[in-house]
């Protein structure tokens, strides 16, 4: 299970079903008066095996989680573990392999090369590593996602929906430990999007991977087995089992907190997440 309670010390095996771990992770932009403070003391329980979703509203600190969980970005204070390995200390050499071997991505945009078709675009990562993929485990990953007579196409031969899938497939073919999707659907119409979310479902539930996907939409974030709610660079709420419904009520609750003074919206209810709203939407 996920859970942004410390259940867990820092420093257990992997075994123990944790497939990445913040504690106290801090992120701060800029000094002085300017700084904001993206992420405040976050501590958070990646499960392995789960599939997990980000929410909360815009600036809230989701990109800087993913960013950081994933190494991507350098941490102001705190430590993140991915599987037994401590990440923040490493040197940009080694979080670059660690990345490269260790973690899946998948953008909004697609990222794949134009010039490449879909099997080269899916193998690219591992053909930069000088690694042989698991031609087995690949079959497996195309077929799941429904590609095989897609192959050879190049992106521009594909419809959006497909192209996301392939890039799903690069995302999934070295077989990482953690794949995060940073708003996976957000380019795609609602029935590719859908399409991809049952992919992404489908790599948990039938190809046992993790995947942390940050999203703006309740009804994305409902595929996903626990909903994590950043608020002001805290996780100040989790819902298991999400619907799209319970999801979108949830998030209302953000709107009536952080928009006080607007006449437009709700009641002014009181049971939001701790703490003022003092991020803007900048
Ligand atoms: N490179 C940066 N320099 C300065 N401030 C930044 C930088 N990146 C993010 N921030 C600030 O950190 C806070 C969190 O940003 P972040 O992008 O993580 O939020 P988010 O929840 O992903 O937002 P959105 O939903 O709008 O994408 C925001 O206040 C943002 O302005």
């Amino acid at each position: 299970m996920s859970t942004p309670a410390a259940e867990h010390a820092p420093g257990l095996t992997s075994a123990d079903g944790i497939a990445a771990r913040a504690r106290g992770l801090t992120k701060a932009y800029g000094s002085g008066e300017t700084t904001v403070l993206a992420l405040d003391s976050v501590d958070v329980d990646i499960a392995r095996g789960r599939f997990t979703a980000v929410m909360g509203p815009s600036g809230s600190g989701k990109s800087t989680l993913m960013h950081c969980l994933a190494g991507l970005d350098t941490v102001s204070a705190g430590q993140v573990w991915l599987g037994d390995t401590e990440i923040t200390g490493l040197k940009d050499r080694e979080l670059t392999r660690l990345r490269r071997d260790r973690i899946g991505f998948m953008f909004q945009s697609f990222n794949l090369v134009p010039t490449l078709n879909a099997r080269e675009n899916i193998t690219l990562p591992m053909d930069i590593a000088g690694r042989k993929p698991d031609e087995q485990w690949l079959d497996r990953v195309i077929d799941t996602l429904g590609l095989r007579d897609r192959l050879g196409h190049r992106p521009a031969q594909l419809s959006g929906g497909q192209q996301q899938r392939v890039a799903c497939a690069r995302a999934l073919a070295s077989r990482p430990e953690l794949i995060f999707a940073d708003e996976p659907t957000g380019n795609l119409d609602s029935r590719a999007g859908l399409e991809v979310l049952g992919f992404l479902r489908e790599a948990v539930d039938s190809l046992q991977q993790t995947v942390v996907m940050v999203t703006h939409d309740p009804g994305a974030a409902a595929h996903s087995d626990l909903v994590l709610f950043l608020a002001d660079g805290r996780i100040v709420d989790e819902m298991r089992q999400p619907t799209a419904e319970s999801v979108l009520e949830r998030m209302k609750r953000f709107d009536v907190i952080r928009a006080p003074s607007d006449d437009g919206g709700g009641d002014d209810g009181g049971d939001g997440p701790a703490g003022p709203a003092t991020s803007g939407e900048d």
